[in-house]
């Protein structure tokens, strides 16, 4: 008998996708009409697929996605876990202010995790420990340090009934993270570097795993970040710090960028706002503006 299922596709293999019911998994294939429909089912994608068998099925359709990332190529996120490391990969305050800005944009919420702190001299772990919990204290993320006690635990109790994504720079500790949350899931990565050799970890699927009653996908790494797909007026509402103090600014519609009495450039500099997270925010604001300039229309000149 032909019974229609609802569940989340766990992870898409050469055609199939695999898609959990509760803890049952089934082989799924999209119907011909549905693929000509130009949607691609995703990883993360809640679909209804009919099923005669114990193990099969065919999607039927997408319910409608909460949000979607191009990067790693995942629907339904809940929170993301960016990973950073401070040295080798050196850390870059650019790389991971692009990076959150594009989870807000999809309005997923990010988990600050900080590696190889272990690596630097004392001095230097101080001077990037201010700056880091600057996030947190000044902007909201929540921030971890991989060397502090604890850590673990507290990020593990922050993954249950969620989906959440591990991104970051290539080498910057993602697998070595999700291995010491989650040890089981040590030899499916050991398995996959060993098929597909070092180096190649961009070829590299994703995949949903079960972790503490949620799920986690660990991603590709990067090495650059693709350049952000925003319109340049919207920039700024996707640095949280920066819209709380928006209110204050004298014009409405102020970008923060050349406009007078601006509460944004105020908090730079009375250092209720980071420095380089306004410096990246004006050089993005600039790119942007470059790569679409913005046309408007003059009053009175509709025809
Ligand atoms: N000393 C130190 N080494 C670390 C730390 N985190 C990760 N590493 C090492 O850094 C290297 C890269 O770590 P991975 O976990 O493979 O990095 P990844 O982000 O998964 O990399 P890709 O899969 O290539 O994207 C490994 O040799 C790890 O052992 C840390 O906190 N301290
Ligand atoms: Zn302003």
């Amino acid at each position: 008998m032909n019974e229609v299922k609802t569940g989340k596709i766990q992870q898409s293999l050469s055609g199939f996708y695999d898609v959990l019911v509760g803890d049952k998994l089934y082989r799924t294939r999209a119907r011909g009409n549905f693929r000509k429909r130009d949607v691609k089912p995703l990883v993360g994608d809640l679909v209804e697929f009919s099923s005669n068998g114990e193990k099969d099925g065919y999607i039927r359709s997408i319910l409608p996605r909460r949000n979607e990332l191009v990067r790693p190529p995942i629907a339904n996120t809940d929170q993301a876990i960016v990973v950073t490391s401070i040295v080798e990969p050196e850390f870059s305050d650019i790389l991971l202010d692009k990076e959150l800005v594009a989870l807000e944009k999809e309005h997923i919420s990010p988990l600050l995790f900080f590696s190889k702190l272990d690596l630097v001299a004392p001095e230097t772990r101080a001077h990037f420990l201010t700056k880091i919990n600057q996030y947190q204290t000044l902007i909201g993320y929540p921030v971890f340090l991989a060397d502090a006690d604890d850590v673990l635990a507290q990020l593990r109790a922050r993954l249950t009934k969620k989906q959440t994504v591990v991104l970051g720079q290539t080498g910057a500790g993602k697998s070595t993270l999700l291995n010491q949350l989650e040890p089981d899931l040590r030899l499916a990565t050991g398995e996959i570097s060993q098929v597909l050799g070092r180096g190649k970890h961009t070829t590299r699927k994703v995949s949903l795993q079960k972790i503490n009653h949620g799920l986690i996908a660990d991603t590709p790494g990067f090495s650059s970040f693709d350049t952000l797909n925003i319109s340049v007026k919207v920039l700024k509402n996707y640095f949280p710090e920066f819209v709380r103090v928006a209110p204050q600014c004298k014009y409405r519609e102020c970008q923060h960028i050349n406009e007078p009495q601006c509460a944004v450039k105020a908090g730079v500099k009375n250092g209720t706002i980071l420095q380089s997270r306004y410096k990246n925010y004006v050089q993005e604001y600039q790119t942007l503006q470059q790569q679409k300039p913005v046309y408007r229309r003059k009053k009175g000149s509709q025809s």
